[in-house]
């Protein structure tokens, strides 16, 4: 079994800054669970809808609770009007995280949270409606249609690609869509995770807290990465070539996207789930490039670097071979980690201190003021 992490240095790495009893992430080098079941068999196993009703409800549901969920969020996928006109007036070329962060905000002032007893429904109302948003706006200010925001899908990734398509999803892009929502719901205090925590601890309301949160996510840095994962391997048309300018990218001490990680050591135990997923889709759709060269990456950074893919590198080509054009890929992270985030807000405000560290102070010694006069 591999050993943790060395933890220390920069960035409060190895600083416990809280409790949370939500998930684990790489305790003993590599791992992950939610409410103490592996993400592994959740992948395996349940639906987005159910892990979602774990982290927000705190088990997993009984079947006639899932029903009962999922029929909940189907009923409140729809965007109301004044959300939409804001989204029509956002340009075509901003970044879809931008519009994410302001359809949260404003349904904030369209729907407030206006007591701390809300916050589940609102989170509900988040989860539903988040694929619409972006959708919306999408297909608006790039198709100049106004689409339908409700639709029949059972589950929200089939209900996320029936918008951006406008038709149904095949079985297969719904199961992975499943996967990977499940995948990004939760990893413990993530710099974004942590953004919503720090803004819920002065008793903020839950729209603040995942607006803030989304702006932390759309760093290349954290959520971003899958995009620039997907700029990187599109670039090559052989495993040869990548490998030849990977090296040379290293020579040269670039980042590579979509590769290491803050606390695991050896592998992201996300990774191998979405790689064999997105072997799949190459398979269905014939890939001969994309996917050799992703492979021919992940060769290189490990022999040159024993740096590995984290959950983002293999979502790049997973998102990319279903039709989800490179720049929604963020916005979909956002749409499963709202339930870490809504989670980590729930039991910020359950025992809350502000979170408000010290800073060792690096400048100038004390000095006498000058009036601007006699400067
Ligand atoms: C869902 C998610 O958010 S997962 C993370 C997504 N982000 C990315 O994929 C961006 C690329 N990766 C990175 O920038 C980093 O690995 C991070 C931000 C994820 C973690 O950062 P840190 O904890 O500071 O990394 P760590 O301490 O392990 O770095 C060790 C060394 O490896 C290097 N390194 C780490 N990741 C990479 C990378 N992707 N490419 C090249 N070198 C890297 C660091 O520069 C550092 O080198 P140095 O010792 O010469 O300074
Ligand atoms: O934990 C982190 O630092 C980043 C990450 O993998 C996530 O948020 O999923």
């Amino acid at each position: 079994m591999a050993e943790a992490k060395v933890l220390s240095g920069a960035g409060l790495r190895g600083q416990v800054a809280g409790q949370t009893a939500l998930s684990t992430v790489g305790q003993a080098g590599a791992g992950l669970t939610y409410r103490g079941y592996d993400v592994r068999d959740l992948a395996a196993g349940a639906e987005f809808e159910e892990v979602a009703y774990l982290l927000l409800y705190g088990e997993l549901p009984s079947k006639a609770e899932l029903a009962d969920y999922k029929r909940k969020l189907k009923g409140l996928r729809d965007l109301p009007q004044a959300l939409k006109e804001v989204l029509e007036r956002i340009p075509r070329d901003a970044h879809p995280m931008d519009v994410m962060r302001t359809g949260c905000s404003v349904l904030g002032t369209l729907e407030p949270e206006l007591t701390f007893e809300a916050q589940r429904d609102k989170t509900d109302r988040l989860l539903a409606l988040f694929p619409a948003v972006m959708c919306y706006w999408y297909r608006f200010t790039h198709d100049g249609v106004r689409i339908d925001c409700t639709s029949d899908e059972d589950t929200l990734g089939g209900h996320f690609l029936h918008l951006l398509h406008g038709k149904k999803p095949s079985e297969l892009h719904v199961k992975v869509m499943n996967v990977s929502l499940i995948l990004y719901a939760e990893h413990e205090f993530n710099a974004s995770t942590f953004t919503a925590r720090v803004c819920a601890s002065t008793l903020s309301d839950l729209y603040s807290c995942v607006t803030a949160a989304i702006g932390s996510l759309r760093g290349p840095l954290h959520g971003g990465a899958n995009e620039a994962a997907m700029e990187l391997i599109e670039r090559f048309q052989s495993p040869q070539e990548a490998t030849a300018e990977l090296l040379r990218m290293l020579e040269r001490k670039d980042k590579i996207m979509g590769f290491g990680h803050a606390i695991y050591k050896e592998s992201d135990p996300r990774n191998e789930v979405i790689k064999g997923w997105s072997k799949q889709l190459a398979d269905e759709v014939g890939d001969k490039v994309l996917y050799p060269v992703s492979e021919a990456i992940d060769k290189t950074m490990w022999e040159q670097k024993r740096l590995f893919p984290n959950a983002d590198f293999y979502h790049a080509s997973a998102y990319h071979f279903m039709g989800i054009p490179t720049k929604l890929f963020t916005p979909i992270f956002v749409c499963s980690r709202l339930t870490g985030w809504a989670a980590h807000v729930f039991e910020q405000r359950a025992n809350n201190r502000i979170i408000r560290p010290s800073a060792e102070y690096v400048g100038v010694e004390q000095r006498q003021f000058v009036p601007i006069e006699q400067r």
